[in-house]
């Protein structure tokens, strides 16, 4: 089987290398040549997964025409570059299997509505969970959810993807799965300020678990359901990226929450935390469904140039209400 890795970031180069270490003919399409080469040169992706050692058996390339006649292709660009990727290439009707996290700025969409605009024919899945690419690289045992409406496609590509490391979980809940993904990014930046600045393992187990709260009646109202967002897309990927600097997005948190400006934090990476994109767009997107989160609403201030101690003060100042 050949499947093809749109993006050689540090997922879609993890993807590729548990797709090759399966027994598949893996094409790798890198947007940048310094990458190309040196997959194909050292077998290592220097730029954005130096420590793993890959697989000759993939074979990167910078021409997306090259990827065309794969029989599924791994979509993993980050989320604000899914729709220009996607509507260069000609992929036919081929499944597209949406491995990126967030939310479009601009115009709201989830990963799969830019996908089902830019590529029609294509049927869609989405594969997302608590995945750290150097962990899935050095073969450490993962689950993720594995998404799709249709049936036969989702046990297909499950069976294809399934190896003795990475054990998918089916679900028909699409929207739910990406979701998940998408605001547990935001929770985990509002986690790292957490950490950075001082502020407790209490303060940080009560981020997460109301910040579930805020993920969740944001899912019901896009239509995702409660099982998929308590499952390893949700809670799972939460958890995860909120108690380790492991993840980009809880870093970013860390050094806001250490007083760093956030614009000259992002300005300087070339790794993408996607909560930094994704939490102006949610902010958006729930005021006008009328959802409440305040989390992601803290995060967008932050992210703004807020002060920790003043946003961190009116979120407890906030008049009380019940739990549930
Ligand atoms: N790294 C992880 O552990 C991990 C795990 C699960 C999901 N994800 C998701 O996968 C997606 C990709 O993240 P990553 O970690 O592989 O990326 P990365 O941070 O390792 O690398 C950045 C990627 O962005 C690409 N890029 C930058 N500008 C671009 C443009 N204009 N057009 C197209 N591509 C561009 C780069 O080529 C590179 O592939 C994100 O949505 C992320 O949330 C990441
Ligand atoms: O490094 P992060 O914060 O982008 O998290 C990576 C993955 O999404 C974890 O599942």
């Amino acid at each position: 089987m050949k499947i093809g890795v749109i993006g050689a970031g540090a997922w879609g180069t993890a993807l590729a290398q548990v797709a090759a270490t399966g027994g598949k003919d893996v094409t790798l399409w890198a947007r940048e040549p310094e990458v190309v080469a040196s997959i194909n040169d050292t077998h290592v992706n220097t730029l954005f997964l130096p420590k793993a050692k890959l697989s000759p058996a993939i074979r990167a390339t910078g021409d997306l025409a090259e990827l065309g006649d794969a029989e599924a292709l791994l979509v993993v660009v980050p989320a604000q570059h899914v729709g220009a990727v996607l509507r260069e290439i000609d992929v036919a009707s081929r499944p597209l299997v949406l491995c990126a996290k967030g939310i479009e700025a601009g115009t709201r969409r989830l990963v799969s509505e830019i996908a089902s605009e830019a590529r029609p024919d294509s049927p869609l899945a989405v594969l997302s969970g608590p995945t750290f690419a150097h962990e899935v690289a050095a073969g450490l045992p993962t689950a993720v959810t594995l998404a799709c409406a249709d049936a036969g496609l989702r046990d297909a590509l499950a069976e294809r993807l399934a190896s003795p490391s990475l054990r998918p979980y089916a679900s028909d809940d699409v929207v739910g799965a990406e979701i998940g993904g998408a605001v547990k990014n935001v929770l985990a930046i509002a986690c790292g300020v957490v950490d950075g600045a001082g502020l407790g393992q209490n303060a940080r187990a009560a981020v997460i678990a109301r910040g579930f709260a805020e993920m969740t009646r944001y899912g019901i109202a896009r239509g995702a359901r409660v099982e998929t967002l308590s499952g390893l897309s949700g809670l799972g990927d939460l958890v995860l990226t909120c108690s380790s600097t492991s993840s980009r997005n809880f870093s970013l948190g860390v050094g806001i929450g250490e007083g760093r400006p956030a614009a000259s934090m992002l300005a300087d990476r070339r790794t993408v935390a996607e909560g930094a994109f994704t939490a102006p767009v949610l902010r958006e997107d729930a005021r006008a469904r009328g959802v409440d989160m305040p989390v992601t609403e803290a995060v967008c201030a932050l992210l703004e140039g807020a002060d920790v101690g003043a946003i961190t003060q009116a979120l407890l100042a906030r008049p009380l209400r019940p739990e549930a």
